[in-house]
């Protein structure tokens, strides 16, 4: 299983390596905000567990030696179907925050999802990069200021526009209140070019001055009509990120949604709800061929990116071990990261007697016969 092939800490082979090197440099209570999930963790453990319930079908003896993992995505290719998820407030990982991520995913070709939580403003972002950038936009009380960030995101150069709609308000996370977490003083909201609220920097124990500061700014009554008027008025394409039912993947095809993620939100919103990898193939299902699908939660081998592949996503997201490499070695950290994922995955492509992502089909997976032990979750929070 994952965490047991952790070897050698001071030049990471593999994503857990890399997790173990950036627990020790990371400031405890930073390390708990981003490896941490809500309430008992359940969902957190479960997008991992998940993975482990699938295994490959090999061909052999294919005839071919080559592989390609290219994705035609909204009009472009994308070099390969990895994505760098979006993840705020990055200056906790390292003093040059999302500037670095840009740059390493640059460097390895891939593309960015850049957080409306961003320490850094979209518009340095887009001067930073040499990869596509989508933004991610987070609805706020306030229609005008959510929708001056579209405009700014699409004047920037950004290329598509991803909802999270699973966050109205922010899940309980314990290691946060125990920690009594605040952003430190020195961070800010950028995007939001407005004084932050004193509570985001307020440290007090049983409290999480992130989570209040969303209390405060967040659109706690999101609905489908904002999603409608804001796919109005874009021509970028729009994602919702945070959707894991059929239902809810069939009224986004039906409203024009051009893609969705399949998320939970790395286990930090709902817990108790499924792990994303267990509802794709429902949402695939609902949204019948009418978006493109995207997934993420748990992704750390590019064995999972195939079986994510099999069971019907066009590409995934990679959230929390961007952030290891971005921790461990800033912007090279975040280049090795995902040259090692695509290495691992173009490996595992041709072993399994493939050569091109986008023929990958169902029949490459079977379900795991039952094994007894099960998964426990690692104490990091993996
Ligand atoms: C520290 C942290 C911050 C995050 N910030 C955001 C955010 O600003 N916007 C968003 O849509 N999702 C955010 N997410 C969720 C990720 O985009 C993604 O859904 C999740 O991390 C994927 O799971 P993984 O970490 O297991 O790969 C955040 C996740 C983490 C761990
Ligand atoms: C700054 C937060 C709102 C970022 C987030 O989405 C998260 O912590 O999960």
């Amino acid at each position: 299983m994952f965490e047991h092939n952790v070897g050698a800490e001071s030049n990471p082979v593999n994503l857990a390596e890399y997790a173990r090197l950036a627990r020790k440099r990371a400031e405890p209570s930073a390390w708990d905000f981003i490896a941490g999930g809500s309430d008992d963790e359940r969902t957190l453990a479960a997008n991992r567990a998940a993975f482990e319930r699938w295994t490959l079908r090999p061909r052999i003896l294919s005839g071919r030696d080559t592989v390609d993992v290219s994705v035609p995505l909204f009009g472009r290719t994308l070099a390969s179907p990895l994505l760098v998820a979006p993840i705020g407030y990055q200056g906790l990982a390292h003093p040059a925050a999302e500037v670095a991520t840009v740059q390493g995913a640059g460097a390895a070709h891939t593309a960015m999802v850049v957080s409306t939580m961003s320490n850094r403003t979209l518009e340095d972002l887009a001067r930073a990069a040499s990869a596509p950038l989508w933004f991610q936009l987070y609805c706020l009380k306030d229609p005008e200021l959510t929708l001056s960030l579209v405009r700014r995101a699409e004047s920037a150069g950004y290329e598509a526009l991803v909802i999270t709609v699973d966050m109205p308000r922010m899940g309980r996370r314990e290691r946060d209140l125990r920690n009594g977490f605040a952003l430190p003083a020195h961070l800010r909201p950028s995007n939001l070019l407005m004084e932050a609220s004193p509570e985001l920097h307020r440290s007090q124990q049983g409290t999480s001055g992130v989570a209040l500061h969303v209390g405060q700014l967040f659109d706690a009554a999101l609905s489908w009509s904002t999603v409608e008027r804001l796919k109005q008025q874009t021509a970028l394409p729009v994602l919702l990120k945070g959707v894991l039912t059929r239902e809810d993947a069939q009224r986004a095809a039906s409203v024009g949604i051009d893609g969705i993620i399949v998320s939970n939100h790395g286990g930090r919103q709902l817990d108790g709800a499924p792990a994303s990898l267990d509802v794709l193939p429902e949402v695939v299902e609902g949204a019948g061929g009418r978006c493109r699908i995207l997934l993420d939660g748990g992704i750390r081998r590019g064995t999972d990116v195939l079986k994510a592949r099999a069971l019907g996503a066009d590409a995934v997201l990679i959230g929390r071990p961007i952030m290891w490499g971005l921790i461990a070695r800033g912007a090279e950290g975040v280049t090795d990261v995902l040259r090692l994922l695509r290495a691992e995955l173009e490996q595992a492509l041709a072993l399994c007697g493939q050569s091109r992502w986008t023929e990958i089909d169902r029949s490459l997976v079977a379900l795991a016969p039952p094994c007894g032990g099960g998964w426990s979750a690692p104490e990091e929070g993996l």
